[in-house]
């Protein structure tokens, strides 16, 4: 049994986190961490599973007292990254979904990681589709550098780009280097008409209600262009990947970045 803590039960994905722990065999939720229902537990919430698990507000009573192996964070970016950083001070190994986190945040709880020899996984997406978009979009910009990122998301996201968007850019960018597009002359005469620059490539991000998320990923050569298209339509769609990083961050000793370090 795998003895699992999820921050932010009554979100979107902790929800149905809790529905996918609830649902696998070799995994126990053990605790929630809620900023709202100090004491509670989810049997006194309305909107979640009739269990007698306890639910804290306060990350280090929640670790002194509730022995965990996996620390699971879907919430906020600010709280996310305290929270990671508890986990690894706890040694209970974070698997965070919670994007928004800065390149320099991303860095340093690697390195406690690695001092401490405690594995963990920051994923910007869980969703094996969308690991396989951004690994195709690595490929094809070695033939197509001049690329440009459209992701849509729903209204109440918080984060802008996504946090998908920025791996998928950062992965181009490994191939690709810094190239910059467009006319040289090019000026905006609304400011944020072109987007957001990465090493010269744009990133634009919608945000309307009635989505969930999707990225598409285009690329523009001579006479051709080539889209890499990803959707997610709901929020089961990050279970699997979810379930997967649980899983396999107990086999590991250092924190990564990206589900595809633990796909095989
Ligand atoms: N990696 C991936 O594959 C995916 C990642 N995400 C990311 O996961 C995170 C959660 O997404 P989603 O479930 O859609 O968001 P929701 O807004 O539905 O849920 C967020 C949860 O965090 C809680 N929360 C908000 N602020 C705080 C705080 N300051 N301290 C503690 N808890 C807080 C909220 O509680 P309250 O109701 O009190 O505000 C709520 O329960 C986001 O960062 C999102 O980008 C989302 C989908 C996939
Ligand atoms: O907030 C969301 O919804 C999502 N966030 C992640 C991101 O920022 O990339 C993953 C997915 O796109 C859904």
């Amino acid at each position: 049994m795998i003895r699992v803590i999820i921050a932010g039960p009554r979100g979107k994905m902790g929800s149905e986190a809790i529905q996918m722990v609830n649902n696998t065999d070799n995994l126990e939720l053990v605790a929630c961490l809620d900023r709202k229902h100090d004491g509670k537990t989810l049997r006194d919430i309305e909107s979640l599973p009739n269990m007698d698990v306890p639910i804290y507000e306060n990350i280090e009573e929640c670790f002194q007292q509730i022995n965990a192996d996996i620390f699971v964070d879907l919430t906020v970016p600010e709280t996310g990254y305290i929270h990671t950083k508890a986990a690894l001070k706890y040694h209970v190994r974070p698997v965070v979904g919670t994007s928004g986190f800065s390149t320099e945040q991303i860095e340093e709880l690697t390195d406690i990681a690695n001092t401490e020899k405690i594995g963990g996984l920051i994923a910007p997406n869980f969703a094996v589709g969308a690991v396989l978009m951004m690994q195709f979009a690595k490929q094809a910009s070695k033939y197509f550098p001049d690329v440009e990122i459209i992701e849509k998301h729903h209204d109440q996201k918080l984060d802008a780009p996504s946090g998908t968007a920025i791996k998928t850019a950062e992965l181009i960018s490994e191939v690709r280097g810094s190239k910059k597009q467009g006319h040289t002359a090019e000026r905006e005469t609304v400011t944020g008409a072109r987007g957001a620059d990465f090493d010269g490539m744009k990133i634009h991000s919608i945000r309307l209600p009635g989505i969930v998320a999707h990225q598409e990923v285009i690329f523009g050569g001579s006479g051709q262009t080539l889209t890499i298209k990803h959707d997610s339509f709901n929020r089961k769609s990050f279970m699997a990947g979810i379930k997967l990083a649980i899983e396999e961050v107990m086999k590991i000793d250092e924190l990564v970045y990206g589900l595809d370090n633990i796909l095989e």
